[in-house]
């Protein structure tokens, strides 16, 4: 009842684009319930084609709860309501290939999480499974990933080594590349840096600023300086819900919900 109460009172704020702006992904009505526990709702948010947004708040906002839910990660542990929208199409909903969801829709998760193979047959790991066998296109996969996860440099003499001695900046890279080589539109990161050192995370960041340019990225982070230098748009999460969307500039100077302002100074709780 409290909750319910809750979201009719809850102030907040939701960035709406102009109809000229491409939409990559877009959430309705979504609810996410953990058993009989609704952990997400009120988070009508849209997502811009090549724009890095971050998704901010403490601990247990429902942050990786709702990224996971994008590319309908969350569909063993929990029941997910409403509209998920990737190009228009709602993929939340019965007869829609997961599979093909998630290869257009890519994650890379918290801890770099190579699998243990050669670097070279975890980015090509995907395409073989999809009877992929062309030497020379696989080749190519490789080196293109790579080179786009800004690690190709570093691994390209080594490529049939064990994707497990990589260090862990190296292997998040590995992990994005392996991310990319099914060719998603849509990548999806949940604290991808966080068992990363500074300057790992410097050239993480780097990383996906370049790759904006051809998708389009969503960060959970819990660190406000990355979400302020690298994002274009950020929402901000409370209890399991979203109360400000804005571009990142406005919401770390301006933003206009009184605990948005309170969770970015740090005068939290
Ligand atoms: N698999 C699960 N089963 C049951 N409850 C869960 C599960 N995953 C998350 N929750 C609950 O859902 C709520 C939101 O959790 P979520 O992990 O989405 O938050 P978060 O903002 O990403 O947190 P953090 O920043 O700590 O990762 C929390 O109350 C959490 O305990």
């Amino acid at each position: 009842m409290q909750e319910m109460l809750n979201n009719q009172t809850q102030e907040r704020f939701i960035y709406q684009f102009d109809d000229n702006d491409e939409i990559t992904m877009a959430t309705e009505d979504l609810q996410v319930f953990y058993g009989d526990s609704l952990a997400m709702s009120n988070a009508d948010l849209t997502f811009k084609k090549n724009t890095i947004t971050a998704l901010i708040g403490p601990s247990g906002s429902g942050k990786s709860t709702y990224l996971r839910s994008l590319n309908r990660m969350n569909d063993e542990v929990a029941t997910v309501k409403g509209k998920i929208l990737y190009q228009g199409v709602d993929i939340n909903q019965p007869g829609i290939d997961v599979y093909e969801v998630r290869r257009r829709i890519g994650m890379v998760f918290q801890r770099p999480n190579p699998f243990a193979k050669s670097i070279y047959d975890n980015i090509t790991f995907a395409l073989k499974r999809r009877g992929i066998r062309d030497k020379k296109k696989l080749d190519e996969v490789v080196e293109t990933t790579l080179k786009e996860a800004a690690v190709w440099d570093q691994v390209k003499d080594v490529l049939h080594k064990s994707a497990l001695e990589l260090s862990g900046g190296q292997a998040q890279r590995v992990c994005i590349a392996r991310a990319l080589a099914v060719r998603p539109d849509v990548l999806l990161l949940d604290e991808p840096a966080s068992a990363l050192d500074p300057v790992s995370t410097v050239q993480l960041e780097q990383t996906l600023r370049e790759l904006k340019k051809d998708y389009t990225i969503i960060i959970v982070t819990h660190n406000m300086q990355q979400a302020a230098r690298l994002s274009d748009y950020t929402v901000f999460f409370n209890l399991g819900q979203a109360i400000e969307y804005n571009k990142t500039r406005k919401i770390f100077t301006r933003p206009k919900i009184k605990l948005t302002e309170d969770y970015v100074s740090g005068n939290f709780g």
